[in-house]
């Protein structure tokens, strides 16, 4: 009897707070994770020394993607998902240079999902057709995509890029690859925000909360688990689209 090959999730970003949640749940289910991750820190020493397969990229390089690629194609037959975790959270206060600012975001957030989709597409396939059911891309873009955000103009800006990949590469890999993006207002706060900023930020939605890193983790997995969902996104917004 053929046996069923494992066909490894890959996540970006997965380092640390979402996408090491997502990492973290699907090696609790069992599955197969292979990461990028940008910083080598003593979390993804933990996960290499779990079995994790921990590949380094700087997505501002593409030669760093196209490296990630290639060791990707060398060592695995198939993929059960690419999860776009990685994300770089600028703002034009903080950078000088805002062509520069512009270009990393867009190299980050567009480019180099664009790159990994392209060229990993034939390992989602082939995984694909070898279980029978539809692998998955899911794209973590952002309640700003769609209503900008005058603080983060092209960081907004290219994950609405994001986005519409999502719809182009769900109408070129369907039936075989669901594509679907996740767009969160507020997860997780960072470490450095203050009472007064996250209080500012936990009244632009209607639930007034701030969820964690779990309720991205179950939007995950419900994409991975649904049969009947392609090229579109989830928000998670806490209602802040009506507040
Ligand atoms: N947190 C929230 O409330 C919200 C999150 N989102 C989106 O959800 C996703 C996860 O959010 P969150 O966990 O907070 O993200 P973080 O900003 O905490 O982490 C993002 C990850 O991306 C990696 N990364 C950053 N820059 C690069 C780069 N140049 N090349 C490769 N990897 C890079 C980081 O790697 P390293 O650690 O190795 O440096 C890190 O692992 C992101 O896409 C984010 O935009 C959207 C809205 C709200
Ligand atoms: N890559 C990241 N993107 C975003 C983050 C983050 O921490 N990393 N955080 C947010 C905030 O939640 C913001 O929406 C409200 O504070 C947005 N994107």
């Amino acid at each position: 009897m053929q046996e069923t090959r494992v066909y490894p999730h890959l996540i970006t970003g997965g380092g640390r707070r979402l996408g090491l949640a997502v990492v973290r749940h699907l090696l609790a289910q069992g599955e197969a994770v292979v990461i990028s991750y940008r910083s080598f820190t003593p979390m993804v020493e933990e996960l290499m020394a779990q079995g994790v397969h921990c590949i380094r990229a700087d997505f501002t390089q593409p030669e760093s993607v196209t490296k990630l690629i290639q060791t990707i194609e060398a060592e695995y037959r198939g993929l059960r998902s690419v999860i776009h975790n990685a994300s770089d959270w600028s703002s034009e206060a903080d950078n000088e240079d805002l062509q520069a600012l512009m270009t990393r975001m867009w190299q980050v957030h567009v480019a180099a999902p664009y790159q990994l989709n392209m060229s990993l597409q034939s390992l989602l396939l082939c995984a694909a057709n070898d279980l029978g059911q539809a692998t998955d891309i899911i794209h973590l873009t952002d309640f700003v995509a769609e209503k900008g955000s005058d603080k983060h103009i092209a960081y907004a800006a290219s994950k609405a890029g994001l986005a519409n990949l999502s719809l182009s590469f769900a109408r070129q890999l369907a039936p075989k690859v669901k594509v679907n993006a996740i767009a969160p207002s507020l997860l997780m706060f960072q470490q450095g925000d203050n009472k007064e900023y996250q209080q500012k930020a936990l009244k632009k939605s209607l639930l007034c909360l701030e969820p964690g890193e779990q309720e991205g983790v179950a939007a995950v997995q419900y994409l991975l688990s649904s049969r009947y969902m392609t090229g579109r996104t989830l928000a998670l917004d806490g209602g802040r689209h009506l507040a």
